[in-house]
C-alpha cells in the first residue's frame, strides 16, 4: 500500500515544527527519514499513526485520507513502533505481542489459533520466541524493543512506521532487524539516526532539517559529503563499502565542522 505525505505541516504548542513535507512511499518500499535532533522526524511520523493531526496537508494511504478513516480501520492498516514506548505493561512477552491483534478483533473476542500462530511467528522473526512467557517488565531495553516490533508485525499491517527501530540494539540485532525489514514486503517509513543503516536498507531517504525536507532520493544520491556537512555539521566521505559494494559513509568522529 503506498503512502503519500502531501504538504503536511504540524504545529506543536503554537509553533510550526513540520512545514509542507511532501513525499511518496511506494508500495513495499522502505523509506528512511533522517535529520538532526529536533528536526521533526518523530512529529511527522506521529501524523502517520494518528497520534497527531496535521495542521495542514494530508496523509494518504493508497490515495485515501488517513484522517477520514475510522481510527479502528486505520489501526488495521498502520502499525507503529513509536518513540514513546510503553514499558510498564504487567504482561508476558506473548501477551504484549498479542495486543497487536486487537484492531482485527471484536471487543470481547478471544485470541484464536490464527492469532496465536501470528504472535509466535512475530516472536520468531525478532528472535524472542524463547522468552514468550517472561514478564515484559523484566526485559532489557533492546529485548523490549524487539518485542514491541513483534507486536507491530503481529498486527499484519500494510504500513509500518518505525521511530528509531535500532535504538538500544546491539550490532547483531541491528543487522537482523534491518535484514528483517529488507526481507518483508510491507511499506515502511522509518526514522533512523544511523545514516549507514539508512543507506543500506532504504530505497529512498528523505532528509529533514528544521521541519522541512531538504533532500529526497536514493541514498547514494542524497547522502553526499556536502549534504552531511550542511545538515549535520560533520565531516564525512562517502566510499564504496568493501564488503557489500554499497554506500559507506566514513565519518570524521573527532573534528567537528566550525
Ligand atoms: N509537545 C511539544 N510542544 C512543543 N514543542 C515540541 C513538543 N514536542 C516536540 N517539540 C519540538 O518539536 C521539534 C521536533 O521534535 P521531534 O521530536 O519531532 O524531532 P526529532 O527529529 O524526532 O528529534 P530526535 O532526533 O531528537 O528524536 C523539537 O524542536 C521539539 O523540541
Amino acid at each position: 500500500m503506498n503512502v503519500t505525505v502531501d504538504t503536511v505541516s504540524v504545529d506543536l504548542a503554537g509553533t510550526r515544527v513540520v512545514s509542507g513535507v511532501d513525499f511518496l512511499v511506494g508500495d513495499g518500499e522502505i523509506a528512511g527519514l533522517v535529520g538532526p535532533n529536533g528536526s521533526g522526524k518523530s512529529t511527522l511520523l506521529r501524523t502517520l499513526y494518528r497520534h497527531l493531526r496535521p495542521a495542514a496537508g494530508r496523509v494518504l494511504l493508497a490515495g485515501d485520507d488517513l484522517w477520514q478513516r475510522a481510527p479502528a480501520a486505520s489501526a488495521r492498516l498502520v502499525a507503529a513502533l513509536p518513540q514513546e514506548r510503553a514499558t510498564d505493561f504487567e504482561l508476558t512477552v506473548a501477551e504484549v505481542v498479542a495486543m497487536g491483534r486487537t484492531p482485527h478483533k471484536g471487543a470481547f473476542s478471544r485470541d484464536n489459533a490464527h492469532d496465536r500462530a501470528l504472535v509466535q511467528g512475530a516472536l520468531q522473526q525478532v528472535g524472542m520466541d524463547g522468552l514468550a512467557h517472561r514478564p515484559f517488565t523484566g526485559l532489557s531495553g533492546g529485548e523490549r524493543q524487539r518485542v514491541l516490533l513483534a507486536r507491530a508485525l503481529a498486527q499484519e499491517p500494510r504500513v509500518l512506521v518505525l521511530d528509531e527501530p535500532t535504538n538500544h540494539l546491539d550490532i547483531r540485532h541491528q543487522v537482523e532487524l534491518l535484514a528483517l525489514l529488507r526481507g518483508q514486503r510491507t511499506t515502511t517509513l522509518a526514522a533512523l539516526h544511523d545514516l549507514n543503516a539508512a543507506a543500506s536498507v532504504c530505497d529512498r531517504v528523505h532528509v529533514l532539517s528544521s521541519g522541512r525536507i531538504v533532500a529526497s532520493g536514493a541514498p547514494a544520491e542524497v547522502l553526499t559529503p556536502s549534504l552531511i556537512a550542511e545538515v549535520f555539521g560533520v565531516r564525512a566521505d562517502v566510499v564504496t563499502h568493501p564488503l557489500t559494494g554499497g554506500v559507506l559513509i566514513a565519518f570524521d568522529h573527532i573534528t567537528p565542522l566550525p
